[in-house]
């Protein structure tokens, strides 16, 4: 049975410090557990901002046995800052030990595959195998409930097979992106949102109600173990 958790912090700081001690945990956990860790990022601030928070103590992770992947990357050039990874790698990813060969960002459009937005996202499909689970996907959310670059109403939210999907038409700009889809974000064992601010309020309480994932895409991602909702006060507003 997989279990729900909700934990509501004053402010973001106060989130993203807890965030970076419970994944600290987790990481320790797994490669105890399966002698790797296998993490799904995100982006955005407190994507970002966990990263961040890690780099403070980052002796407490056995990076050597971690392997990475992104939820969603935005196809653009790979030193475009606009870039998920790109931002990993200056909070971060540039300052541990990690296996270069363990650290899988996604195809950018100046990259192995050119320009060919298809072509880079079954290259990521394949090193998603069917039994890979991610044992902490974490996830951002917009106002508007997506995650990775799952928007309301669209394929990519809809898609109940192929992990890996091309956005060519995001509503939230720049438009052609690569994302992780639910067949694959519902196999983490852990899956993690890291929300905060009062624009995220209507989201999380949808979200809380198990409301369809085509209107709140939120609301479709599950953990086979643990589900982590990590909000601020103003992100909770909603929750009854
Ligand atoms: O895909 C994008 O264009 C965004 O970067 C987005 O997915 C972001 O991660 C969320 O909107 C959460 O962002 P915050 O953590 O900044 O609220």
């Amino acid at each position: 049975m997989s279990e729900l958790e909700t934990l509501i912090f004053d402010d973001a700081p106060a989130l993203l410090e807890t965030a970076a001690a419970r994944f600290v945990d987790a990481v320790a956990r797994a490669q105890q557990a399966r002698g790797r860790a296998v993490l799904a990022l995100t982006g955005g601030s407190n994507g970002i901002g966990l990263l961040r928070a890690l780099v403070a103590d980052p002796a407490v992770i056995d990076w050597s046995r971690v392997d990475l992947y992104w939820g969603d990357e935005r196809f653009l050039p790979a030193d475009d800052p606009e870039r998920n990874a790109w931002q990993a790698r200056q909070a971060l990813l540039g300052q541990v030990p990690l296996d270069p060969a363990r650290v899988h960002m996604m195809p950018a459009s100046d990259g192995e595959f050119g320009d060919d937005l298809a072509a880079a996202t079954r290259a990521y499909a394949k090193l998603i195998d069917d039994d890979l689970a991610f044992d902490v996907h974490l996830l951002g959310m917009g106002g508007e409930g997506h995650i990775n670059s799952l928007f309301p109403h669209t394929a990519a939210t809809a898609e109940s097979s192929a992990p890996v999907v091309a956005v060519s038409d995001s509503p939230k700009p720049p438009p052609r992106r690569i994302t992780l889809t639910f067949p694959v974000i519902n196999r983490s064992r852990e899956v993690w949102f890291l929300v905060s601010g009062a624009e995220k309020a209507e989201a999380v309480a949808a979200a809380h109600r198990g409301a369809d994932r085509a209107d709140w895409p939120c609301a479709g991602a599950h953990g086979t173990e643990r589900t982590v909702w990590f909000v601020d006060a103003a992100a909770a507003a909603d929750l009854a």
